[in-house]
């Protein structure tokens, strides 16, 4: 690659000229920036091809890198800086408690808010203060897909808006409850930022004392949901569908509540991620019959 070598205070000034390749990153290292320059200008330096990255697994959300298990090691965070030149690199130990808070070390520069953009919605987030999971993409465009357009959903686990924006998005009415205050500023935000203000309500607190009403769905997005099955059940239509996550299989104590508030269930079950050795999220739709 063809750069042109300045101090790395330089990148924000220079990306508007005519010179700058804006379809390549540019390298960082220190206080120095390679910036790829397009075919026919002055350059003062060929990077060479960068050696593909062989350390430890991670993901990307926008320019942060997180990794999960294993805190890495020096050498797999120097590798990363050379190949992904991320802005900062975080590693979560895991989701606490019912509001899944994310225990985190910082690696390397400064955690910030980002926002992604999935099956054509906007997710605003900061990766070190709420929960992100990045496997469930499948599985919030199958939600996209079979929600219809002015059906009354109630999502009990918005967090910041995972189901409830897409669902919004396709046209659904949807009743959106978050006890985690970080979660739900996001939340309000996501709404604002995807345009869906009049198809979403939102409150925040424990969405065993907000379900209001009647639903057609509801977005059970907790593996530990089904300890609120009974809450549900009594807001739930004849022909109504819930979405009920967890990990593996759960489908006989599904079955066993729905039975005791008076519904026939037909349960089908879809994988959403691996989860550990062994352990699959699943999500379980029921429709009570
Ligand atoms: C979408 S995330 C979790 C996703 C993943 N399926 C899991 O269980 O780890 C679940 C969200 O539910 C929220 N939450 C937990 N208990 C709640 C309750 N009783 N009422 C409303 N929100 C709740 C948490 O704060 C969190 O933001």
């Amino acid at each position: 690659m063809r750069t042109r070598v300045m101090p790395k205070e330089c990148l924000k000034s220079v990306t508007k000229e005519d010179w700058v390749d804006i379809n390549r990153r540019p390298y960082v290292k220190g206080d120095t920036a390679w910036i790829p320059v397009k075919d026919g200008f002055f350059f003062d330096c060929i990077l060479d091809k960068k050696k593909g990255y062989l350390g430890r697994g991670y993901h990307m959300a926008g320019d942060i890198a997180i990794f999960h298990g294993d805190v890495p090691d020096k050498k797999d965070l120097d590798e990363l800086i050379r190949w992904e030149n991320p802005s900062c690199i975080l590693h979560i130990h895991s989701y606490e408690g019912v509001r899944r808070i994310p225990k985190i070390n910082v690696l390397y520069g400064k955690p910030k808010e980002i926002c992604l953009k999935e099956n054509g919605c906007f997710f605003i987030f900061d990766p070190s203060k709420v929960m992100f999971a990045m496997g469930n993409r499948e599985e919030k465009r199958r939600i996209a897909e079979i929600v219809k357009k002015g059906e009354r959903i109630a999502d009990m686990f918005a967090g910041i808006g995972y189901f409830t924006i897409p669902a919004a998005v396709s046209g659904a009415d949807i009743h959106a409850m978050e006890i985690n205050p970080d979660s739900f500023l996001f939340l309000k935000r996501n709404i604002e930022k995807n345009r869906v203000e009049e198809n979403v309500i939102s409150e925040c607190g424990d969405c065993r004392d907000l379900l209001k009403g009647e639903y057609d769905r509801a977005f059970m997005g907790h593996f530990e949901s089904y300890s609120m099955l009974p809450d549900i059940l009594s807001h739930m239509k004849r022909n109504s569908t819930l979405h009920v996550h967890s990990i593996n299989d759960i489908s006989a104590k599904i079955s066993k509540e729905c039975k005791i508030a008076g519904f026939k269930p037909d349960i089908s079950l879809h994988r959403v991620k691996k989860y550990a050795p062994h352990k699959w999220h699943v999500v379980q739709d029921v429709v009570l019959l």
